[in-house]
């Protein structure tokens, strides 16, 4: 008998914490994972690599369809290893500079469909833990549960401080406040499928709650709806 996967959605703004409780839930699950951000801000990254103008749609369209990417997950970690045409790019497409170029590409329509079978592809049995901006709302609208993730803009950019600063990186937290602010407007402004929570999402503000209870309210609706087997 064929299992049909299931999948859990998790989108919200930049900082809500999404990639971290979707890395954590699926090793939790055994599921696979979708950073669908991941895609969007390889292909801003590989068109400033090719010279492709981030205005330049239908150079963009045909970059998304044939972009040469690899995730690796490694067994009981929650952490992907992401390879670009043989390169590792892993921390080389997290800056905001990048994330504020995926923001601009993943605004136009063409390259928003050339992605989106991509996306799809991922899901394969037992399970898909996807997170983004259109999870649930576009790219898997019959998901049987859906989060969306929010915290406040003020904490977001505190959260994205310490980040970089437990990396070693100099960051400003005022700078950061405003670069999130305007990637939240650009992305929950645009045309073509914006960050917007599903009808049927559950919304979930993680301003004062850690990691780990943000977890746990997903997995206690993951037991109430009898996800896993
Ligand atoms: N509930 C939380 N409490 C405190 N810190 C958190 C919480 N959730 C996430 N963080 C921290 O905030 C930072 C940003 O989280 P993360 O990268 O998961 O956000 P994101 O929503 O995926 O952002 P982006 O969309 O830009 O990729 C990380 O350092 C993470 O450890
Ligand atoms: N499903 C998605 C995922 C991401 N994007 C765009 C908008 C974001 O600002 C940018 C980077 O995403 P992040 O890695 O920060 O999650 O990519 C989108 O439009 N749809």
């Amino acid at each position: 008998m064929r299992v049909r996967p299931t999948v859990i959605t998790i989108d919200g703004p930049s900082g809500s914490g999404k990639g971290t409780v979707a890395g954590l839930l699926a090793t939790k699950l055994g599921w696979k994972l979708l950073d669908s951000g991941a895609l969007y801000r390889l292909l801003a990254f590989a068109a400033r690599n090719h010279g492709v103008d981030l205005t330049n749609e239908e150079a963009l369209k045909v970059l998304a369809a044939h972009l040469d990417v690899q995730f690796i997950t490694a067994p009981s970690h929650n952490a992907q290893q992401i390879i670009l045409e043989g390169e590792d790019v892993t921390d080389a497409i997290r800056n905001e500079q990048v994330g504020a170029g995926a923001s601009q590409v993943a605004a136009l329509p063409a390259v928003r469909e050339a992605l989106l079978q991509r996306q799809r592809a991922f899901l394969e049995a037992p399970g898909l833990v996807a997170d983004g901006r259109d999870m649930g709302t576009v790219v898997f609208p019959e998901a049987p549960l859906k989060i969306f993730l929010t915290a406040t803009a003020q904490e977001r950019a505190r959260r994205r401080y310490l980040q970089l600063k437990g990396k070693g990186h100099d960051a400003n937290l005022s700078s950061l406040l405003d670069e999130i602010s305007e990637r939240d407007e650009r992305d929950s402004k645009r045309a073509v499928a914006p960050l917007k929570p599903a009808p049927d999402a559950i919304q979930l503000d993680s301003t004062e709650l850690s990691v780990e209870q943000v977890l746990e309210h997903i997995m206690s609706e993951v037991a109430r709806r009898d996800l896993v087997g």
